[in-house]
């Protein structure tokens, strides 16, 4: 069946853990409750999509897994999302990458996929982490302020996300630090991504407009040149692709984000609560970010387990399917065979 309109596409981005499936699941709701259609399309670095258990079977929903939209699997995108729509034909997308993926390359994407189906980007909505944003501003050069500070650059909407991490106090110096890379796009102050969603119906205008009238000249979204980005922009990416160094551009897109890294472990059986809390706490730095579904042996329900930022959440679960024990770590050049040696160590009864 032909579509007789165009289909609006949010690409939802952000630092790992920063809130963007919180802010998925709200707008599902929001969509469903106005009598709309929604899809997803969603790609996680792990094996499992754990995110996409948070959605409602009702919304149709692809997955891509295994790797990050923005390089192993960028090609895909265009194909997955016209492949969703003309089996759905849903009223508005969301797409959901990595927290780890640059922006500009699902811009890509979705550009591709306007070539094949009727789709139009309608907004890049960035969700900052508050608390990491302010620890990571302290150095600048870092790697992950360097991808943090692309995705604010390439947003139309940012959400200034886990204010209650933050004291008031820092809220304006963070929020110039952020309009700095950004001078156009709204900001937003939110907890747990909580927005007022009729913003999303207004941007539905399309994006295209708002990069054309940014200073940093995101025009990409029309596959136009990029001539004005600052060489540390996250569009040079995107321009060095353009001008024919396909493999320049590979390189770059991956200096960002290639040092993240996922390992993703399936228990064979119900683990101590409490020695996995231990555990979880005594993860070192570099381990940042780690979610799954879990079951103990002293718990009996299972839980949906978060950990972002040091912070840890376990959420009682009725999972409907049979879904497996498994958590997914994500870091920095970490040890895989240690922690995989600690989880397999939970398995035994005794330590
Ligand atoms: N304190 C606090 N926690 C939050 C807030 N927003 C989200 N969280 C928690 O942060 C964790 C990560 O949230 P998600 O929405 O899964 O983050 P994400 O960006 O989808 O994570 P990835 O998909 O792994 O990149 C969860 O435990 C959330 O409940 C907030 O405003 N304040």
């Amino acid at each position: 069946m032909k579509h007789t309109h165009t289909i609006p596409v949010h690409i939802l981005s952000g630092f790992l853990g920063s809130g963007k499936t919180t802010l998925l699941t709200r707008a599902l709701d929001y969509y469903q409750l106005n009598g709309r259609k929604p899809a997803v399309l969603m790609n996680e670095l792990g094996e499992v999509n754990l995110d996409g258990m948070q959605v409602s079977a009702e919304v149709p929903m692809t997955e891509m897994l295994g790797g990050c939209i923005c390089c192993t699997i960028r090609g895909d995108l265009g194909l997955e999302l016209k492949q969703l729509i003309d089996e759905h034909q849903p009223d508005v997308v969301f797409v959901e990458s990595t927290g780890a993926a640059n922006p500009m390359e699902m811009l890509d994407g979705v550009t591709d996929a306007s070539l094949l189906t009727r789709v139009e980007l309608a907004s890049v909505v960035t969700v900052v982490d508050a608390a990491l944003f302010a620890e990571k501003s302290e150095s600048p050069k870092s790697r992950t302020y360097r991808l943090m500070a692309d995705q604010i650059r390439c947003a139309t909407l940012i959400l200034f996300n886990k204010t209650d991490l933050v004291p008031p106090s820092e809220w304006l110096r963070l929020e110039a630090l952020i309009r700095e890379l950004n001078p156009s796009a709204p900001i937003v102050r939110t907890v747990r991504s909580e927005i007022d969603f009729t913003l999303f119906d207004r941007l539905e205008g399309g994006v295209v407009r708002h990069h054309r009238d940014n200073a940093l000249g995101c025009t990409c979204a029309e596959g136009h040149s990029h001539h004005e980005h600052p060489d540390d922009h996250g569009c040079a990416v995107h321009h060095a692709e353009h001008s024919g160094h396909s493999e320049d551009a590979a390189k770059a897109a991956h200096h960002s984000h290639d040092h993240v890294m996922a390992y993703t472990h399936f228990f064979t059986r119900a683990i101590d609560s409490e020695r996995f809390e231990a555990l979880v706490g005594r993860l070192p730095d570099n381990i940042f970010r780690a979610k799954g579904i879990l079951r103990f042996t002293d718990t009996a329900s299972p839980f949906m387990f978060q950990y972002a930022y040091r912070q840890m959440d376990f959420m009682k679960i009725a999972p409907k399917e049979n879904v497996p024990s498994v958590a997914v770590f994500i870091g920095e050049h970490f040890d895989r065979s240690v922690l995989e040696t600690e989880l397999t160590a939970l398995e035994c009864s005794e330590s």
